[in-house]
C-alpha cells in the first residue's frame, strides 16, 4: 500500500500529558551492507534542543533523517506524539507538516523572494489563503531579522541570510519540532554565527529542536540534552555541559580532545 493513499487521521486523539514528543525505539538502518544505525533508542520532550554530536559517519544525519522518515529504518519503530510513524497506514506527509527540517542546502527557488519561497510553501503545504500566507511569512522574516531583505532573491542574499530565509520558512509552517541537519557547514566561518544566534533565540524561546552539529560551543552552550555517536551506536548522553566537563565513555573521551 502506498503512504500517500494512506488517510490515519493525524493526530490520533488526545495524546496523554507524559508521552515523549518523539520516541525512537531498536531503530536499525542499513544501507546495502553498512549497519548505520545499530538499535537506537531515545526519548525526546517538548521544550528540549537535543544536539547530536559524534564522529564522522557515525550515523548523525542518518538518525536525525530517521525521526521524519526521510530515511525509513531497516527495523524499529519511530513514534511521534504517541503514534508509531513508521506504521505503514500512517500518511507521512502529513507528518511531516508538524516537523520541520532544515538542511545544509538551503534549497530555495532562485527565482522567487524571500517572502515568495515562505509564502509558496504555507499556500502549498497548508493551503493558506495568500494574504494570510504574507502575513506570517513576513512576521517570519522578522523574527529571524530578515524583515528588510524580504523582497530579496536568494541570489542577493548570503549563504548565512538563506539560510535564515529556509529556518524562517520552516518556523512558518508551526511544527512541533525542527530538525537541523549540519545547517552551518556549508557557511563561510564569518556568517556562521549569525545562524547560530537565530537557533540559539529559538532555543531560549521554546523551541523543540533536534540538532545534529559540528559546532561544540552551541551544543554545549545552546542544547539542553546532547547525544555522543559513534559507529551507529549512541555511545553516551547527558546534559551537555556535564558530557563536556566529565565525558564518562573513552571513545567520548577522544572524540572531544580531538575537537576542542
Ligand atoms: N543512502 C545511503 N547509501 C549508502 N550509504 C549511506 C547512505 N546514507 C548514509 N550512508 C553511510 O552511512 C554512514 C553514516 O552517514 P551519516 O551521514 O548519517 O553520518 P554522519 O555522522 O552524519 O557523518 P558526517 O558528520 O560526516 O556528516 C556513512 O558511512 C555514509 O556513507
Amino acid at each position: 500500500m502506498s503512504r500517500e493513499a494512506n488517510a490515519l487521521v493525524w493526530p490520533a486523539g488526545p495524546v496523554p500529558a507524559d508521552t515523549p514528543l518523539i520516541r525512537l525505539e531498536a531503530i536499525h538502518k542499513w544501507c546495502g551492507s553498512l549497519h548505520v544505525l545499530k538499535g537506537i533508542d531515545l526519548d525526546l520532550a517538548s521544550g528540549h534542543v537535543l544536539v547530536v554530536i559524534g564522529t564522522s559517519g557515525s550515523g548523525k544525519s542518518t538518525l536525525l533523517r530517521c525521526i521524519d522518515m526521510l530515511e525509513e529504518p531497516t527495523s524499529g519503530h519511530v513514534w511521534f506524539k504517541g503514534r508509531d510513524i513508521t506504521d505503514v497506514r500512517v500518511n507521512l506527509n502529513e507528518v511531516r507538516t508538524h516537523m520541520g527540517i532544515v538542511f545544509q542546502a538551503f534549497n530555495l527557488f532562485p527565482h522567487k523572494t524571500a517572502l515568495g519561497n515562505i509564502t509558496l510553501a504555507l499556500e502549498k503545504v497548508l493551503h493558506m489563503p495568500r494574504d494570510q500566507a504574507r502575513e506570517r511569512a513576513m512576521a517570519e522574516l522578522e523574527h529571524v531579522g530578515l524583515g528588510q531583505k524580504a523582497l530579496s532573491h536568494p541570489g542577493q542574499l548570503s549563504g548565512g541570510e538563506q539560510q535564515r530565509v529556509a529556518i524562517a520558512r520552516a518556523l512558518a509552517m508551526r511544527p512541533d519540532l525542527i530538525l537541523f541537519d549540519e545547517v552551518t557547514s556549508a557557511l563561510d566561518p564569518k556568517l556562521v554565527a549569525e545562524v547560530l544566534a537565530v537557533m540559539q533565540r529559538l532555543a531560549s524561546e521554546g523551541t523543540t529542536m533536534v540538532v545534529v552539529t559540528h559546532e561544540m560551543g552551541f551544543a554545549r552552550e545552546v542544547g539542553t540534552r546532547l547525544v555522543f555517536m559513534d559507529e551507529g551506536v549512541i555511545v553516551e548522553q547527558g546534559e551537555p555541559k556535564a558530557v563536556f566537563e566529565n565525558p564518562q565513555d573513552e571513545r567520548t573521551r577522544r572524540f572531544l580532545s580531538s575537537v576542542l
